[in-house]
């Protein structure tokens, strides 16, 4: 057997479809510290592609600062499926106390949304904390409209995650609105992800570690922000997920769960021991890949050629 390579191409199927994506693919690289994930999705244009990168080469060569907890509490990530669907995956969560469920799916008939928050409230139980996330789908109108009936449907939301594109519209559905908003697309789509916190336009921001630069970089976020963060995912493997649980276990404060059990939603790992719930939270720790696992999930040819060219040209950008 030679020796493993540094960097590896992987793609495995998602067990349900997931932001219009039925697989998810990304490249593995090894520097001393251990193994990074970069996996931007392919609506990331090369410039926006290096802070994944950057994030990637954190991991690789430097590793993460000192965690000051050892589990992270973490969120349940419905996807936009029907009610009965939404059940199992809620009772066969590992224990989540909060879900997270994605609502205004294109395409799906009016009362969807209400009939999975209303599965996702009776598997859960009255204590249970729901929130939504439109992925900016609505504009202020609909919104305002959809969160008073969403909230009566979910039996009370946590917060609803950027029911609308932009800072100007996050500001004007404030006002409309009790339900607390977070920002995501706000924070990690633009170049200015503290402008939200300046206009006052969130009641919390969430932070992925791929598109925002890095465990570090999120971390001067966090602090500069000033507001509460909730860690999530990018849809990583549990090698890429474990920057994000670097980041939960490293912040001073941590008062919500985290959206970062998103293992559960990939059919195959590239880790053996992938980081999944037990009691609702995940154990801080850092699983390594395994060359059997690498192999079964090495992508094609095309795919790993159209990487190449994607990392090239990133790393030129970097
Ligand atoms: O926050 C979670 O519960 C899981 C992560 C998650 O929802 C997302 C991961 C990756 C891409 C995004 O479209 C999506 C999100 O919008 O937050
Ligand atoms: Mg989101």
């Amino acid at each position: 057997m030679g020796a493993e390579p540094d960097v590896v191409v992987w793609d495995v199927p998602l067990r349900t479809r997931f932001r219009g994506l039925t697989r998810r693919d990304g490249v593995l690289v090894r520097g001393d510290a251990g193994w990074g994930e970069f996996s931007p999705f392919w609506d990331y244009d090369d410039d926006a592609a290096v802070r994944w990168w950057r994030a990637a080469r954190e991991a690789a060569d430097e590793g993460w600062p000192a965690a000051v907890r050892t589990h992270v509490p973490v969120n349940v990530t419905v996807p936009a499926v029907d009610p009965e669907h939404a059940h199992r995956i809620v009772t066969g969560s590992g224990g989540c106390r909060t879900a997270k469920v994605k609502v205004a799916e294109p395409g799906q008939p009016t009362g969807a949304d209400e009939a999975r928050l209303e599965a996702v409230r009776d598997a859960l139980g009255p204590h249970g904390a729901i929130r939504i996330d439109a992925n900016a789908a609505w504009d202020v109108d609909t919104a305002t409209e959809r969160l008073a009936a969403l909230d009566r449907a979910a039996g009370g939301l946590e917060y609803a995650e950027q029911p609308v594109p932009g800072v100007d519209d996050l500001v004007a559905l404030r006002r409309r609105t009790h339900v607390p908003l977070a920002a995501d697309e706000a924070v990690r789509r633009t170049d200015d992800p503290l402008e939200v916190v300046r206009r006052h336009a969130a009641d919390v921001i969430v932070l992925k570690v791929q598109p925002l630069g890095g465990v570090r970089a999120c971390l001067r976020l966090a602090e500069q922000a000033g507001l509460p963060v909730v860690v999530s995912s990018a849809l990583e493997s549990s090698v890429g997920l474990a920057a994000g649980l670097a980041l939960a276990a490293a912040l001073p404060e941590l008062p919500y769960a985290c959206g970062l059990a998103t293992a559960a939603l990939l059919a195959d790992d590239l880790v053996p021991d992938p980081l999944l719930p037990r009691d609702g939270a995940i154990d801080v720790r850092r699983p390594v890949p395994s060359a059997a696992l690498l192999r079964a999930a090495a992508a094609p040819p095309s795919l790993v050629a159209r990487w190449d060219a994607r990392l090239a040209a990133v790393r030129a950008r970097a």
